[in-house]
This record gives C-alpha cells, structure tokens and sequence, in this order.
C-alpha cells in the first residue's frame, strides 16, 4: 500500500439541519446509532475473500445483520469491495496484480461471483438486491452524480438492496476512486446517509499498526488532535485491499465534513455496533449537516478551471457570501463552459472556493476587471451578470491534516 493520502477539504457554506431541524441527523454519539434511518455500510476485501475464494460464511453472517437491521427500517447501502480479489482464484493469481488490464479482468470475473452470492444469501430473507457499479467520473459530474443519486432513491423505496461497487472492470487509473473508503463516504453523502460503517477486517483504528504491542484502540475521534502522532500508514491485509487505514481516516474526515458521523470497525462486531455498544471507533461529525449538493461543490465535482481574484472580492465576495463579480478577477486559466465548477483562488493562489460559473473561459478573459456597467456598455447585456452566483459556490478551508 502506497503512502498516498486524500485531500480532504472543508467547505463552510450556509449548512442545512441542526438540533430544532427536523432534517437533522439522529445519529450524534455511538449511543444513538440505533436511531439511524439510512446507513451506508462499506466491507472491504480482506473481510469477504479468502485465498481461495469467497469467504461465504463472512459474507452470510454481513447478509444477517444487514437483514437485521433492514427488519428495523433502517435503510441500508451497501458498498462491496471483493470484486478483484474474488477473481484472483479463478485467474490463477494470488495477489492483486500490478497492471490495470489485469485488476480490470479480475474484477470482472470476480464481481459477478461477488454479486450471485449476495443475490443467493439475501435471497434467504426475502430480499431482492441491485448492483450499482460507480466510476469517479459518475459523481464528478453534476448530470451524472444526480443520475446515481436517482438510481439509488428508486431501489431504496422498491425496497431492494442495494450493493454498490466501483466499476473496476472498466475503471482506468486515471478515471478510479482507487478505494472504496472513499466510494463509501461520497455514497453516504449521495443517499443523504445518517451514517457511515467501515468494516474492515481490524475492530478499531490503533494509535499504531494493531500488531504493535503498545497500539491503543482509538475509541473516539472528535477532532484532527485526537489523530496527531496516530500510524496508519502500515500496510494491511496480505495484497487484496487497497486502501489500509490511510483511506478510511480520510473517508471518516469526507463523512465528517458533510455532517455524517463513522463507526470503524470489523465484521463481526457489526451487530454489537449497531445495538450502540462500546466498539470500533467513532469518528464524531466536524459541523452540522451540509446539503447534498454544497458537499458535492466541495468534495466531488470536477474542477475545470481557476478564477484569481483581487483581496477586494475576497473581501466582498468570499468573506461575505456575496457573488462574484468580473471585476473583482484578475486572472483566469482551464477549459471550462457555461456551468461547470472552477475554483476561486487568491493572490496568493490559495484556493478559497469552489463554484459554478456562469459564463465560459473564452469569455471570461474579455470581462476581468470591467465593472458591470463597463461590461454591459462595451459587450453587451449578456455581459453584464455575475460570474459566479452567491448560491453557486462554496468555501473552502485548509486541507486538514487528518494524521501524521
Ligand atoms: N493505526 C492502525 N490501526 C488499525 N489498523 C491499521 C493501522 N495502521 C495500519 N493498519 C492496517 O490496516 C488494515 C485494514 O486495511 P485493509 O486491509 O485495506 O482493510 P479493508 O480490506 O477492510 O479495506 C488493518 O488490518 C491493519 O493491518
Ligand atoms: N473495488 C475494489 C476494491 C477496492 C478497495 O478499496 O478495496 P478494500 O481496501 O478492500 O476496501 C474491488 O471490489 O475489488
């Protein structure tokens, strides 16, 4: 596993939900996980696959405890890892291969194993199942990320289950999540999740690799200090997962800053984590839930392009929540139409937000600087609007250090 981290940023925009909110999440401590009314639940690979296979007994006791909670009328998403290493038997391999076309061929094979196997366990409680299999490009873009959010909304009230995976058979380097951590957190933040479970094939994050004789269970996490000097770049599970403990720090930190807390912790201790019991550890929510669409803006959308502004429309615009104004941008640079996201930076090419602009990059260099007046007398009346709305943006601060 690679030492390779997420940039988790942090947005504060005007947030949705709050105590007095009937929109708020019931989910706010590890006692109030039994409340939870839609849950995303991610299983990495090291929990469902053996050497030599599927681990099918793994994979009926999940079923169980999902059907379980199903029973309650909680609302569950399942995020399923395991395609690749589910066809490493079949293929002959034995670790999960280097090159792409391999993983991709792997995936294949072993996706559909995957998925007949969930089909036949859920079967035993009545429940039909969907496979959802998602790239990153799916959730970049705003079309598509609304697509998948319809997608999923419509299973979830057809009351099938829905088992999403990431498109790995056709998935290239450059289009991938790369994790399903991540998948699981920007899933939980597409279903408007109360909550996000990782198990994994450890019960806790360890202050140090859990092998470690003095590694401490790490039982809440409420801030980036209680994950200062925590090791969790050592790698984990013999060659089939991906991410380690890297990417599920991270997922916890997307989950967090979009209002939706995590518990980690592993498989079998599932059914106790969802009775609210002491397990795993809990990674408590950075502020109060945010909508669905400004945590896209912030964590999911591809950016195609950057608007420098003057510390005059930081000043106006980016402190005070106000729209952005040609006049206020200096420079500007990307490929970008009509409607996609840019980010905004500051002279000092800090990155300050992100939102959606309203005019293309051919256009906007004519504009820079022109007061609205000037624009309209000088290009016309369609020059004369904002270039990027006060409700389309959202303000990002510093990427957090998540942990050493
Ligand atoms: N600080 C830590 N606490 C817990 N586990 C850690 C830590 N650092 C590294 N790990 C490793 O991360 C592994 C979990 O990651 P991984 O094998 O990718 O799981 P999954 O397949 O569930 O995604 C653990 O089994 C453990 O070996
Ligand atoms: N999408 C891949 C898994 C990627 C991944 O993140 O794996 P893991 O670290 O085991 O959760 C697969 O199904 O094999």
């Amino acid at each position: 596993m690679s030492a390779r981290r997420t940039v988790v940023t942090r947005y504060a925009t005007p947030a949705t939900g709050g105590p007095e909110d009937p929109k708020a999440n019931p989910v706010t401590t590890r006692e109030t996980l039994p409340a939870a009314r839609r849950v995303v639940i991610k299983i990495g690979s090291s929990s469902l696959t053996t050497p030599t296979g599927l681990n099918t007994e793994a994979i009926d006791a999940l079923v169980d405890v999902v059907a379980d909670l199903r029973s309650r009328g909680t609302q569950v998403v399942l995020v399923s890892s395991g395609a690749i290493a589910a066809g490493f038997p079949q293929l002959g391999l034995t670790r999960r291969p280097k090159d792409t076309a391999t993983q991709q061929a792997a995936a294949s094979v072993g996706q559909g194993s995957l998925m007949a196997h969930y089909s036949q366990s859920f079967a035993r409680h009545a429940t039909t199942v969907g496979q959802v299999l998602l790239t990153a490009e799916e959730l970049m873009r705003r079309g598509q990320y609304i697509n998948a959010h319809r997608s999923l909304a419509r299973l979830l009230t057809m009351d099938v289950m829905p088992i999403v995976n990431e498109n790995d058979a056709v998935a290239t380097r450059e289009i991938r999540f790369g994790d399903n951590d991540r998948l699981a957190a920007l899933t939980a933040n597409l279903v408007k999740a109360d909550l996000l479970v990782l198990l994994s094939d450890v019960d806790a994050l360890y202050t140090g690799h859990p092998s470690l004789p003095d590694s401490r269970r790490i039982a809440t996490v409420s801030s980036d200090e209680d994950l200062a000097g925590v090791d969790v770049r050592t790698p984990g599970s013999a060659g089939v997962g991906t991410g380690g403990m890297v990417t599920k720090v991270d997922a916890a930190g997307i989950a967090a800053t979009t209002g939706i807390p995590t518990l980690l912790t592993s498989a079998p201790n599932a059914a106790a984590a969802f009775a609210g019991e002491d397990v795993g550890t809990w990674f408590e929510v950075a502020g109060r839930r945010r909508s669905a669409r400004a945590a896209w803006l912030g964590l999911t959308a591809e950016v195609r392009g950057r608007l420098t502004i003057d510390d005059g429309a930081v000043a106006g615009a980016i402190d005070r929540g106000r729209s952005l104004l040609a006049a206020g941008i200096t420079d500007v640079s990307g490929q970008f139409t009509a409607g996609d996201v840019v980010e905004i930076a500051d002279q000092d090419g800090r990155v300050r937000a992100r939102g959606l602009v309203q005019y293309s990059a051919s256009q906007v260099p004519r504009m820079l600087g022109r007061s609205t007046a000037v624009l309209k007398e000088e290009l016309g009346a369609g020059y004369d609007g904002v270039v990027v709305h006060a409700d389309d943006w959202v303000r990002l601060a510093p990427s957090h250090a998540a942990y050493s």
